[in-house]
């Protein structure tokens, strides 16, 4: 399929038979019983099959709670996250968190990290092993499979969380900032590698970020946030994702288009921080 059929596709897919996967409905959160202050407020949210949904947000707005919920690592103080419609009670591989930084185990091999999910599933070993060895082609780092993580650079590290989470098969993946730490071309690299992944599996993915040239090179929807509370307040339709075939990227990133909505979200985040300053005054 090409990549405009693809992107038909997609967009059909979302517009007439919406599959809802995730649906969080009135969730709000505060850390602390005795906090009359909800870090989270009354979010409500849908992931539809094959969506590639950014969330933005000024720093300390909840982006990490709700993607928290959503993963099953802590549950909301009200309303509910559900996965198919089954509320989400804890952690499940059919879900895929990645994080900033991977939690790998440095005593495991590259290849023996990927597989670890497979081994508590009770995957036969082969069978793991296998499927180990095809997701780390994937992302760059068959070679790398005897590796300890000690020897990866942190480009690779995160090469080898995203193959792990991807080993399972999830439906959804999860990834709080999976870049923010690496360095310029390694980002770029491995915005190239996840769009990849993303058109290739046709799985859904819920994308934190804090840069907004990020979130509409990749996301078919941006989502921003505010702070005091945590609320969604726009959505951003978007497509540049289609465009970014890697023979010209730049035309996409200057075109009159991603510019202006960038300075849009650019400009509502900003407005989110001077009202979360002057409130705090
Ligand atoms: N375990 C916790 N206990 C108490 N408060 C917490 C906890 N985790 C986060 N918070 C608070 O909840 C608020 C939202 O935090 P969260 O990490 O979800 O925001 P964020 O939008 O992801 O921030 P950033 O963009 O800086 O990563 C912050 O004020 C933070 O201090």
């Amino acid at each position: 399929m090409s990549i405009a059929e693809k992107k038909a596709a997609e967009e059909k897919a979302t517009k007439d038979n919406p599959e809802v996967i995730i649906s969080v409905e009135n969730v709000s959160l505060a850390y602390s019983a005795g906090n009359s202050s909800n870090v989270l407020e009354d979010i409500g949210l849908k992931l539809h099959q094959g969506e590639f949904v950014c969330l933005l947000g000024p720093s300390g707005c909840g982006k990490s709670t709700l993607l928290k919920i959503i993963a099953g690592l802590i549950p909301p103080t009200k309303g509910n996250a559900a996965m198919d419609g089954e509320v989400i009670k804890g952690p499940d591989w059919h879900r895929g968190v990645v994080f900033q930084q991977p939690p790998l185990y440095s005593w495991l091999s590259t290849r023996e990290n990927v597989r670890f999910g497979l081994k508590m599933r009770k995957i036969p070993k082969q069978e793991g092993l296998k499927l180990a060895d095809e997701y780390l082609h994937k992302v760059g780092l068959l070679e790398y499979a005897a590796h300890k993580p000690y020897e990866l650079s942190g480009g690779m590290k995160q090469r080898v969380a995203i193959a792990r989470a991807l080993v399972n098969s999830p439906r959804v993946l999860l990834m709080d900032e999976p870049f923010g730490a690496l360095d310029a071309l390694t980002r770029e690299e491995m915005v190239m590698l996840l769009r990849n992944i993303w058109r290739e599996t046709g799985c859904t993915i819920l994308f934190i970020t804090h840069d907004v040239d990020e979130a509409l090179s990749l996301g078919t929807r941006v989502l921003v946030m505010s702070r005091n509370p945590g609320q969604i307040i726009r959505e951003f339709k978007t497509s540049f994702t289609w465009e970014f075939s890697g023979e010209n990227p730049s035309r996409t990133r200057y075109s009159q288009n991603f510019v202006e909505m960038r300075e849009k979200i650019l400009d509502l985040i900003h407005k989110q921080k001077l009202y979360s300053t002057s409130s705090l005054e």
